[in-house]
């Protein structure tokens, strides 16, 4: 049972793996939570952040101040339901004002059950995972501070608690947020291309960015085969964003170097990139504390412009900048670098018609500045047509 914090000031706690506590007020649900910690310096789009599936066990410190603003509406969401396992904010919205909001943030994420902290030194909390790197954290408020004798439960036993809850590292988690039956999105307008998309944990726009451009996208649960991939008779193979480890994508990666065998236009976006990554023979790694946000500068290698471009991610490629590298599948190169590190953040294959991107070109939320992606995975399509 969970209850609304509105209104109230119900103590919480966040305690990090550390030990390093910060206490504040619930938001959201009353309860407690586990997940990794991470911060999104996305001052908009936060209806977005939370639905967003590859955000699954993951617990979301916003280093914007105000959160709640625009309330809630019906029109933003990502995906079927709030995926964040707990939202730590500084200053909720105490009266959230849109002309297309439907309730307020804090009602939704306790009519959905999750656990959040507000009234947190949010900047002092990113500092902290800026330079200790993610970690696990609890959130515990109401009950869950209270022993059943009615005192309160000490810090330490918290503390024993997060560090008993399970590492983003080695978890495997797209079927746990994929689709389990497939589904078909149809095109807008004249039909020119089917492509198949293999649910990792998909955003809905990402299927409406493909629609908009005449493609039929059929998406695929994440268990998908080949057989299951060519059964639709694709023009193009598109492999999704997602939660979890790279490392343990075993099946996604086997069946992407099913699709790369057979030559037909393929693209990935974040999960789908280190699958990408992976199937032609590259490692992934945890990076310290990842890129969430909609405001990293991207260099497209080949033309040197930058890109202002959405990110989600905490694990990357390990690939040589200084390519093109010789692969299972031909020659490959870095397309594009995150200009804050130098991390791969794109790949192209020069022998066979695949690419893609660690970050958003979806643009949900974020801006649009990397939407011709699309438009060369339809080039990459009609290619193998002509
Ligand atoms: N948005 C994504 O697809 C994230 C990919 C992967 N789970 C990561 O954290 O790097």
């Amino acid at each position: 049972m969970t209850t609304s914090a509105q209104g109230t000031k119900v103590p919480a706690v966040l305690v990090l793996e550390d030990g390093r506590t910060f206490r504040g007020r619930a938001y959201g649900a009353v309860g407690e939570t586990f997940g990794e910690a991470v911060f999104s310096t996305g001052m908009t789009g936060y209806q977005e952040t939370l639905t967003d599936p590859s955000y699954h066990r993951q617990v979301v410190v916003m280093t914007a101040p105000h959160v709640g603003n625009t309330g809630v509406n019906d029109e933003d969401p990502e995906s079927r339901r709030i995926w964040v396992s707990g939202y730590v904010v500084r200053d909720p919205a105490r009266m959230p004002s849109n002309w297309r909001a439907r309730r307020s943030l804090d009602e939704e994420l306790a009519a959905q059950g999750v656990v959040g902290i507000s009234g947190v030194d949010t900047r002092a909390l990113t500092r902290h995972l800026r330079e200790r790197g993610a970690m696990r954290v609890g959130i515990f408020s109401g009950p869950a501070l209270t022993t059943t004798s009615g005192t309160p439960v000490a810090d330490a036993a918290l503390l024993a608690r997060v560090q008993a809850a399970p590492e983003m590292t080695g978890a495997d988690l797209s079927g746990e947020v994929a689709t389990t039956e497939p589904y078909v999105v149809p095109a807008i307008g004249t039909k020119r291309f089917t492509v198949a998309a293999v649910d990792l944990g998909i955003k809905g726009m990402t299927p409406h960015r493909m629609a908009e451009r005449g493609i039929e996208v059929h998406v695929l649960p994440a268990t998908a085969t080949v057989d299951d991939v060519y059964a639709v008779g694709p023009d193009g193979v598109f492999f999704s964003n997602g939660p979890g480890d790279p490392a343990t994508a075993d099946h996604a990666v086997a069946v992407m170097r099913g699709v790369l065998e057979r030559r037909t236009p393929l693209f990935g976006i974040c999960f789908g990139n280190q699958i990408l990554g992976r199937a032609l023979g590259f490692g992934t790694y945890k990076l310290k504390y990842g890129h969430r946000g909609i405001n990293q500068p991207v260099q497209d290698r080949a033309t040197g412009k930058v890109e202002i471009t959405a990110h989600n991610h905490g694990f990357a490629v390990d690939a040589p900048l200084d390519g093109p590298t010789d692969s299972p599948f031909g020659r490959v190169e870095v397309s594009h670098v995150c200009l804050n590190d130098d991390v791969v953040e794109g790949l192209r294959c020069l022998d066979v018609p695949a690419f893609s991107v660690q970050y958003h070109p979806e643009a949900a939320a974020g801006p649009h500045d990397a939407a011709y992606l699309f438009d060369r995975f339809v080039s990459l399509m009609e290619g193998q047509r002509a």
